[in-house]
């Protein structure tokens, strides 16, 4: 088993700085040592250099900001992800915030076009260039990958690789009024903090892999959003929302996820250790390490 992590320091979906700063964090902590120990041949080639990308003439487009910053980037995650996932590789992505999905998925999907998605997070991210109420790419990536919403040309490499029957997410609880709109238009399965509630994790997860993978013979993309996670559990993210997963809960995810046996490609996005203090950026570190070791099979026996 050989995972490659992927670290891309990229802020540009997003307002706050420091989220470009995570993936020297999770390393730092150890993370492609602690791959090891539990069987993996890592390869780190270094944090994601993007090419010296033209950032001095992005202007907006409609409200999307750094448009074509944003969308170069993602482009060269796609290029590096999907060279892994064809390597029979798993590529590992630490963000960096979450608009690098456009990537990842586009990656993993040229190599298994009949994956499905497991999306999880406090936010649908599926906003398109008439929903949008912030212009950050970041609350955007969903909607390119489904090619829904007008397509604006500069991003016209993404191809719509992911259909609404292959997507589900877990944790929402903070949509706009478009994206709300959105997900019913599409009929795409969404397990909120209320069916967490109300079902628990165990049958949440079922649920949702019944939903997008009834056969469990379908590659799994996992997209990871830190901010899933309650505040209390990972403090240190761009956009936290009160009433999240649990330590327990999130890990759960990750660990049924991974006896499947079908993980092809995982995220972790949207930790930023410049937003809280040391000790509270220590621990969101720490919980996207423990999340990663999770989905790539560390036991709890
Ligand atoms: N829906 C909001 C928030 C977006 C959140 C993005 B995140 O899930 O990647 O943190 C927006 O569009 O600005
Ligand atoms: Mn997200
Ligand atoms: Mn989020």
């Amino acid at each position: 088993k050989t995972a490659a992590i992927v670290g891309c320091p990229f802020s540009g979906g997003q307002p706050k700085a420091g989220v470009d700063h995570a993936p020297i964090h999770l390393v730092n902590a150890g993370l492609p040592q602690q791959l090891k120990e539990i069987g993996w041949e890592v390869h780190f080639g270094g944090h994601h250099q993007f090419e010296e990308i033209e950032t001095t003439n992005d202007p907006p487009i409609g409200k999307l900001k750094r448009p074509r910053l944003v969308s170069s980037v993602c482009k060269a995650v796609a290029d590096t992800v999907g060279a892994h996932a064809k390597n029979g590789v798993l590529p590992v992505t630490i963000g960096g915030d979450h608009s690098l999905a456009m990537g990842t998925i586009s990656g993993t999907f040229s190599q298994y076009p009949d994956a499905c998605v497991i999306w999880v997070d406090a936010h649908a991210d599926i906003n398109t260039i008439e929903t949008t109420e912030s212009g950050n790419i970041h609350g955007m990536p969903v909607s390119f990958l489904l090619g829904i919403g007008t397509s604006v040309p500069e991003f016209s490499w993404i191809k719509p690789v992911l259909r609404p029957e292959r997507l589900v997410y877990i944790g929402l609880r903070d949509l706009d009024i478009g994206e709300k709109q959105l997900l019913k238009q599409h009929g795409i399965k969404a397990f909120s903090m209320h069916e967490v509630d109300k079902y628990g994790i165990g049958q949440v997860v079922e649920k949702a892999l019944d939903h997008v993978n009834p056969g469990r013979d379908r590659p799994i993309h996992l997209s990871f959003d830190v901010d899933a996670l309650d505040p209390s559990v990972a403090p240190s993210t761009g956009t936290p929302v009160r009433g999240g997963l649990t330590f327990r809960e999130g890990h759960y995810i990750c660990e049924a996820i991974w006896e499947t046996g079908l993980l092809i490609g995982l995220d972790i996005m949207e930790v930023n250790p410049s937003l809280e203090d040391q000790k509270s950026v220590e621990q969101t570190v720490a919980v996207g390490c423990s999340l990663i070791r999770s989905a790539l099979g560390e036991t709890l026996l």
